[in-house]
């Protein structure tokens, strides 16, 4: 086989509608290099260093052992910023050969793609499709199969044959993906159906086993894979296996369940026969059970009349011949299977314009190109028969990645590490809690950010970390085991519903008049007290602070004694805030599920694998430390809140596919208000809120500070969403067509009336909402400057897209 070159350079489409919208925010210019950024991983990974359990040095000496001789030492540093942070230098893509793979390959989930490309390994559920017969031990060609649009169903089903495709090309024409194809397909016969007067392919005429040069796949019917075969070709060959790397002799009638779809895809269905589910379920997987048919049109039967088309009759020794004489003892003949194949010949259904080299027969039938989609060169540590039956377990391991990572976290102790991203990072360190504090966390799960702070506080006071389902707070818990953390308290629950109401408050509305904040008298209390009170860097070992929080004051004073004491607007309790949320906390524990014994956890687990394999979901597993009751807390409950919403996820890399449409965009944001309505009432007076998403979309990120700073302005200031500065400036202006969901505030001149009412002594703002929308508005100048926008195409930071926003409370929010 020829060397054979595969360059990653994956085409990712978006929505049009998404990439206007991000085309007008960003220019056209920095859209294109942050789309392209999008597709690869971070070049570095951030390591972030536990030390709750060591420190940045101890890990920083064992890494340096673990990397040994194949990289320069230079690779791991300590972040200079964020002392905590240690970054791993990666590099790529780089170019990789992968003749040593002889023709065969693994198809692997877009998920397991993008795990790949950050230095993951693939484990067996990521694997969908593999060449026949690969054995364990054996090289092959890693290459990521996409979703079909607008879903996430892979178009590869799992299970599926690949019959084996080499790609010949090499230099230009392989990077243009223009490739001769040196298909080796397992059929047992093959038939000439028809030749075209406007081509030059000539018919071909049967054999047990073939090797012929195949331009493309005209189409095939629901179980006919039909093949066009390059005029002038090489022909065929009738010892495949001599010739042919990576099929033995064997695999010439593939054995075995997970060879099943090899015989099928070459024998005819026999329509309207009791074959035929099963043939079709086997040949072309459940997307073709479920009735689905990809590419089927008028225009694609027409060129496929006019192709030279060979089809696959089933022989006499393969299952599929057995098939067929048995439906000749139950009365059909051979040639209903022939008039059968001819049927399905004239009713191909993709791919619908096929002659494009590159395309792989497989038992699904004919597969598009994976040009630009390939990851590395990998060695299987199944076989392909493994790789399918096994529901866990390492299938796959990369000997020559696309994109390579130095190795170091696997060798370390167990809770020394988290990797988490590095604005991930910041964002806590902005939020920056006091030892001793209370912190609402309103969307923790995983817990990377819950783990952070803990570590920041030195485990000491207490954090709430909400999250909706079972399997997310345990996935808390378990993280805060394994890194020591026990300061966090994780509730099941809607973060969105987390404020309790008395009997005549109504939830946030989204529909009454008001003024604009901004038209509001200054708030008598002066936000210099508050702000400046904030105290040092902490947990993450200190992080040196920079730039441009000194206007705000310089934060020096004692982590606790700021918490509990100058951190209390003048005139409250410093204590008020502590007693009203040990009495909250006792208070909406509710009844906690009793403790969960080994035998009784053993026992759930018989039953929920009892209840998978019979196809039933089974519920969440129990968790003894996650309480099930609903949480609610009390107006002012925290001293901290985080609000790490859930996000369209815009900015993680790498992304192979871009699914979200503008609807989806709007929708987060829409869903992110309601968070935001949450987080503004249950933070007290003088406490800080950082608001964050991984997304490069300006409506969750800019629009949603112009939402709070709009309807909450005078209770609320932006303030500097750091140290450390990392980050870029926010965006500036607005959107004129986007429209929001949901959004009841709009531009200053649209509002109409203004309270502001004194209650108990405090001042309350009467939150002024409009019915209009106008499209989206994002930051001033000034405010700009204040948040941390991380850009994925910004080259010396080179993170995933990022947003931080920081807020202080300045007085009382009433609804
Ligand atoms: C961006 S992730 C949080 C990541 C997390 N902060 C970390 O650093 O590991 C958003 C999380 O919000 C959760 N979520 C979504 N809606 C929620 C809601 N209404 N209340 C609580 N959690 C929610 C999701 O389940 C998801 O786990």
């Amino acid at each position: 086989m020829a060397e054979t070159y595969k360059h990653f350079q994956p085409n990712v489409t978006w929505d049009p509608e998404v990439e206007a919208y991000l085309r007008g925010a960003l220019g056209d210019e920095r859209f294109e290099a942050t789309a392209a950024a999008l597709t690869r991983p971070p070049r570095t990974t951030c390591m972030r260093v536990n030390t709750l359990r060591t420190s940045t040095q101890e890990v920083m000496a064992r890494v340096r052992q673990l990397l040994g001789s194949g990289w320069d030492q230079d690779v791991v540093r300590v972040h200079p910023q964020v002392p905590c942070a240690i970054v791993l230098q990666g590099s790529g893509p780089h170019e990789v050969s992968y003749s040593a793979a002889g023709g065969r390959e693994v198809i692997i989930s877009r998920k397991a793609g993008e795990a790949v490309l950050r230095g993951a390994p693939v484990f067996a559920p990521g694997v969908l499709a593999v060449s026949a017969g690969v054995a364990r031990g054996e090289l092959v060609a890693l290459a990521v199969g996409r979703e079909k649009p607008g879903s996430d169903v892979p178009e590869v089903t799992r299970g599926t044959t690949l019959y084996t495709a080499v790609t010949t090309a090499t230099g230009a024409e392989a990077d243009r993906g223009i490739a001769d194809i040196t298909t080796v397909a397992t059929a047992t016969t093959a038939t000439v159906i028809a030749s075209s007067s406007s081509s030059s392919i000539t018919t071909t005429s049967s054999t047990p086993y073939c090797t012929v040069p195949v331009i493309g796949y005209i189409g095939a019917s629901d179980t006919v894979p039909v093949l066009i075969h390059a005029a002038g070709g090489s022909g065929l060959d009738s010892n495949l296996a001599s010739e042919t790397p990576g099929l033995s002799p064997d695999e010439r009638v593939p054995k075995g369940d997970a060879e099943k779809g090899s015989e099928d895809v070459i024998a005819p269905s026999g329509e309207g026969t009791p074959a035929e589910p099963e043939a079709r379920s086997r040949a072309t997987g459940p997307a073709s059970m479920k009735g689905e048919k990809e590419g089927s049109s008028g225009a694609a039967e027409a060129e496929a009349e006019e192709a030279v088309v060979v089809a696959a009759l089933p022989d006499s020794t393969s299952r599929a011949g057995q098939k067929e004489r048995r439906r000749q003892r139950h009365g059909s003949s051979s040639s209903d299977a022939i008039s059968t194949t001819n049927k399905a010949v004239a009713r191909p259904a993709m791919p619908p314009s096929p002659l494009v080299p590159g395309w792989t027969l497989s038992s699904q039938g004919p597969l598009p190109p994976r040009t630009g989609l390939y990851v590395g060169l990998a060695r299987a540590a199944m076989s392909r028969q493994e790789m399918f039956r096994a529901r866990e377990g390492l299938a796959l391991e990369l000997v020559e990645p696309v994109f390579r990572v130095p190795p170091a976290v696997g060798g370390l102790p167990s809770g020394w590490v988290m990797l988490q991203n590095l604005p991930s990072v910041v964002a806590a360190l902005a939020l920056n809690p006091a030892p001793g504090s209370r912190v609402l966390d309103m969307c923790a799960a995983p817990g990377g950010k819950t783990t952070l702070m803990a570590q920041i506080m030195g485990d000491k006071g207490e954090i709430v970390a909400f999250d909706r389902t079972h399997a997310k707070v345990s996935e808390i818990v378990s993280l805060a085991r394994e890194l020591g953390a026990t300061c966090i308290t994780v509730r099941k629950a809607d973060a969105g519903k987390a404020l309790e109401r008395s009997a005549g408050d109504q939830p946030p509305t989204s529909s009454c008049t008001g003024q604009h904040p901004s038209q509001l008298q200054p708030p008598p209390h002066s936000i210099t007290a508050i702000v400046t009170s904030e105290h040092a860097s902490t947990g993450c070992g200190g992080a040196p602070s920079s730039g441009r929080e000194g206007q705000y004051g310089s934060p020096s004073k004692d982590a606790a004694a700021a918490c509990k004491g100058s951190l209390a607007e003048p005139g409250k309790d410093p204590g008020a805030t502590a007693a009203v949320f040990a009495a909250a906390t006792a208070a909406t524990r509710g009844p906690e599920r009793a403790p969960i014994s080994d035998k009784g956890r053993q026992r759930e687990e018989r039953r929920r694998a009892a209840m998978i394999q019979r196809g039933i979901t089974p519920p969440e597993p129990r968790d003894a430390s996650v309480p099930s009751s609903p949480a609610v807390y009390p107006p002012e409950s925290f001293d901290y809140v985080l609000l790490d919403a859930p996000c369209s996820a815009l900015g993680l890399r790498p992304r192979l596919q871009q699914q979200s449409d503008a609807l989806y965009l709007r929708q987060c944001a829409a869903a992110q208000r309601r968070l935001v309505d949450s987080a503004v009432r249950l933070l007290r007076v003088g406490g800080s809120l950082v608001y964050s998403t991984c997304t490069i979309n300006p409506g969750e990120n800019e629009a949603i500070v112009r939402f709070l700073l709009d309807r909450y302005g005078s209770s609320f200031q932006l303030v500097p969403a750091g140290p450390p500065f990392l980050g870029r400036q926010g965006l500036v202006g607005r959107h004129p067509t986007m429209v929001e969901v949901g959004r009841c505030i709009s531009q200053p001149s649209t509002t109409t009336a203004t309270q502001v009412a004194t209650a108990a002594g405090q001042d309350v703002l009467q939150v002024p909402v409009t019915s209009e929308s106008q499209g989206e508005e994002w930051l001033s100048e000034v405010e700009a400057a204040l948040v941390q926008r991380f850009d994925p195409s910004d080259g010396d930071l080179d993170t995933i897209g990022f947003f931080v926003a920081k807020f202080v409370k300045l007085r009382a929010v009433v609804s």
